[in-house]
């Protein structure tokens, strides 16, 4: 069969090409695309329930005898019935409908019905059921719908399916022996299945997308991912960056590193140590580096990105690192500044609210190559800086821009840096390293970030005690101000965080001062400062040194202190309204404190009634402090997109595969994935002409 014959030929009542047309605009062409084309949900058609046994929001087909009918006129103008079978009886309403509706109505008369049940203070009712005449043979089968289009029938759709399925010249890109060593299904039958479900078959594992049949298509489609990441990262290697080697001992910068180690008063973790060895690794090859270092709140991922930046440095090579808030970004800069100043190494601090006469100074510095480390915002690379020699560029908490400004910032980057190497005209990119404080599980960084190569900082400094965490009842306000009274007596700090207010920053603003004024008046003559997103970033400064400085005992705040901020001497934290928090954002909340050895408390307030998923949310964070964990059930509770708190994440292009249920597919999907890229080009070019037609400007970064 040509590809395009097959709705031709069965549609002779409609015109052709306007058929055609129809199947054009979902891009289906070729009998292949027909075969691909697959059903968004099925209908059980093929068994009648008992009216007991409905339940709300279920699609059900039911059978029984139309006891009442009348026209109600109010709160507008309807059709109701009842309807009853030996087990109970349901409602039924029409809110617009025909003489002949209300005439197939009449008591005394037996149909059958089907629509969605809903759960009303009368029972039990189906709004616009469909209709059929009663005792009718059941379908054998669930019945397949598919995405459509305006004006294209369910019924064509599955008529040219079904004849490209009898025609269409399938080859399977997985071999027979692949297949029965990762116990796949043959892709043609999966489909047929798919397609046709047999008479015999368990309608729940179609229906839920367990039944083997989907299984080989979410792992055709993770394998198309896993190969188009592979190739973009191959095309990236294409690129040249400059090596960061290692630089000669005995040279006096090879010392810079060591001198750095020589001044911290802690030895780097194993953890730490694997994952610079990694990171340098990259940084002396001679395509760049794309690389995240993921770490689990207070893991110590600072000391590594400043090591990988003193190797840059090493090269005379500039290193630019940004923070998503001036907050983080200043804590940073003070953080290298006191590390690399006594080593001569210049750092410079540039961000969009700075005055004009100081940005001058660091725009030359920066120019002239003078500035070694620059930090700062998004305003380092959106301003045109223009860098002498930019070697290396950091992002921290980089996956809380989304997937697009993730690209777009790569692109920057390289536009940056960009003919502005000086004395070159190499199109030379900087090494990228992408810091995240929110561990991602394995399966989603392998989809997520399957173009960056990954490494995890999986052990926290020793020394620490883990947080207590404490749930309480709002009601037992008073018994918390007096906890961190005592607290305040002996020494220790608090922060406490006010609720998160939903799309009302004002409201936020509100909450926080309120709490900001009781807590000076029941804690007086305790000092408590305040910081929320309306100060500038100086006031911010302020607030926050004097808190590092201990000259606060309590600090009140919005989530402003969410990522990053670092006050090892903080030993407690009161959220409020915990219920409100997503998990990780708690999770990074409570990071702020067991940062030091003394023994920190977490009490999560929380209002009743919880909703479920707050509870278990609640619970998670009673349960355990491994952010590994917390992000897995994170993933579970509600799914990747809003996990990276992105919906635009790109994840959006799976369409079959879910990331929450099916991990140990990716982990399979992208091992098979290597072998194939190894041994088999041909099938991989087939393999992503199927199943990625279309996605590439995804991956073209
Ligand atoms: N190997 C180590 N031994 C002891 N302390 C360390 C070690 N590495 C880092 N630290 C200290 O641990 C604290 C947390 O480090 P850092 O701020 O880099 O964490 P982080 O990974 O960035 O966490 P977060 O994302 O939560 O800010 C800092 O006070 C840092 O000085």
């Amino acid at each position: 069969m040509s590809a395009r014959s097959a709705p031709k030929r069965q549609s002779a009542k409609t015109p052709a090409l306007s058929l055609e047309s129809k199947f054009l605009r979902l891009g289906l062409m070729s009998a292949e695309d027909f075969v691909l084309h697959l059903p968004l949900r099925y209908e059980d058609e093929t068994q009648i329930m008992p009216i007991a046994s409905a339940r709300p929001g279920l699609m059900s087909q039911i059978e029984g005898e139309v006891v009442r009918s009348e026209i109600v006129l109010k709160p507008r103008r309807q059709l109701t019935a009842v309807l009853r079978d030996e087990s109970g009886e349901i409602h039924l309403r029409w809110l617009t409908f025909y003489p002949s509706q209300q005439a197939q109505m009449t008591p005394g008369k037996r149909w059958r019905v089907r629509g969605e049940v809903r759960g009303v203070r009368h029972g039990f009712e189906m709004v616009h059921p469909k209709v059929s005449v009663a005792g009718a043979p059941l379908s054998m089968a669930l019945t397949p719908v598919y995405p459509t289009t305006d004006g294209l029938s369910q019924a064509s759709l599955r008529k040219a399916i079904g004849s490209a399925l009898t025609t269409v010249d399938l080859c399977d890109t997985l071999s027979h022996t692949i297949r029965s060593r990762l116990g796949l299904m043959e892709l043609r039958e999966a489909l047929q299945t798919i397609h046709s479900p047999p008479a015999d078959l368990d309608p729940t594992s179609l229906l839920e997308h367990t039944h083997p049949a989907w299984t080989r298509i979410k792992f055709d489609e993770l394998l198309a991912q896993q190969l188009s990441l592979a190739a973009a990262r191959d095309q990236r290697q294409v690129r040249r960056a400059r090596p960061l080697g290692p630089v000669v001992s005995g040279k006096q910068d090879a010392s810079l590193t060591e001198r750095l180690l020589a001044s911290l008063p802690f030895a780097l973790t194993a953890a730490q140590a694997r994952v610079l060895q990694e990171i340098e690794s990259d940084l002396g090859r001679s395509f760049p580096m794309y690389r995240l270092l993921q770490g689990d709140v207070g893991s110590g991922k600072t000391i590594v990105a400043a090591l990988a930046a003193l190797r840059a440095i090493s090269h005379n090579a500039q290193v630019a690192l940004m923070a998503p808030t001036e907050l983080l970004a200043e804590q940073h800069f003070n953080k290298m500044h006191s590390w690399f100043e006594p080593l001569g190494v210049k750092v410079c601090w540039l961000a969009g609210s700075m005055p004009v006469k100081a940005k001058r100074e660091s725009l030359e510095a920066i120019r002239s190559g003078e500035a070694k480390l620059v930090v700062g915002t998004q305003a380092l690379i959106q301003e045109g800086v223009e860098f002498c020699a930019l070697g290396l560029v950091i992002v921290d908490e980089q996956h809380r821009f989304g997937v697009s400004q993730r690209l777009s910032l790569s692109r920057k980057g390289e536009d940056a840096v960009r003919g502005s190497v000086a004395g070159t005209t190499l199109d030379l990119i900087p090494h990228q390293l992408t810091m995240s404080a929110t561990p991602i599980p394995r399966t989603l960084a392998m989809t997520f970030y399957a173009d960056l190569e990954v490494s995890s900082i999986d052990e926290l400094p020793p020394g620490r005690t883990p947080v207590v965490t404490k749930l309480f009842a709002s009601d037992r306000r008073m018994d918390i101000i007096a906890h961190v009274a005592q607290a305040c007596a002996e020494g220790q700090q608090t922060y406490w965080v006010c609720p998160l207010i939903e799309e009302s920053e004002a409201l936020d603003l509100q909450n926080a001062v309120d709490t900001y004024a009781e807590l000076v008046q029941a804690l007086s003559p305790r000092r408590v400062g305040l910081v929320h997103g309306r100060l500038t970033p100086a006031e911010k400064a302020l607030v926050m040194n004097s808190f590092r400085n201990a000259e606060l005992d309590v600090l009140v705040a919005t989530t402003v202190i969410e990522v990053g901020v670092d006050v090892p001497n903080a030993s407690l934290m009161i959220i409020e309204h915990a219920e409100r928090f997503g998990l990780a954002q708690l999770h990074q909340l409570r990071g702020r404190v067991g940062r030091g050895a003394k023994r920190s408390v977490c009490v999560l307030m929380y209002q009743t009634p919880l909703s479920m998923l707050a509870r278990q949310r609640l619970r998670a964070m009673y349960e355990t402090q491994d952010g590994f964990e917390i992000a897995q059930r994170d993933l579970d509770l509600r799914g990747p997109g809003e996990l990276l708190g992105s919906r635009q994440s790109g994840l959006t292009l799976l369409k079959f595969a879910d990331l929450a249920q099916d991990g140990g597919l990716v982990v399979v999907a992208r091992e098979q994935a290597i072998v194939l890229r190894e041994t088999d080009p041909q099938t991989v070019r087939k393999h992503l002409d199927r199943w990625m037609r279309g996605k590439e400007d995804y991956l073209r970064t």
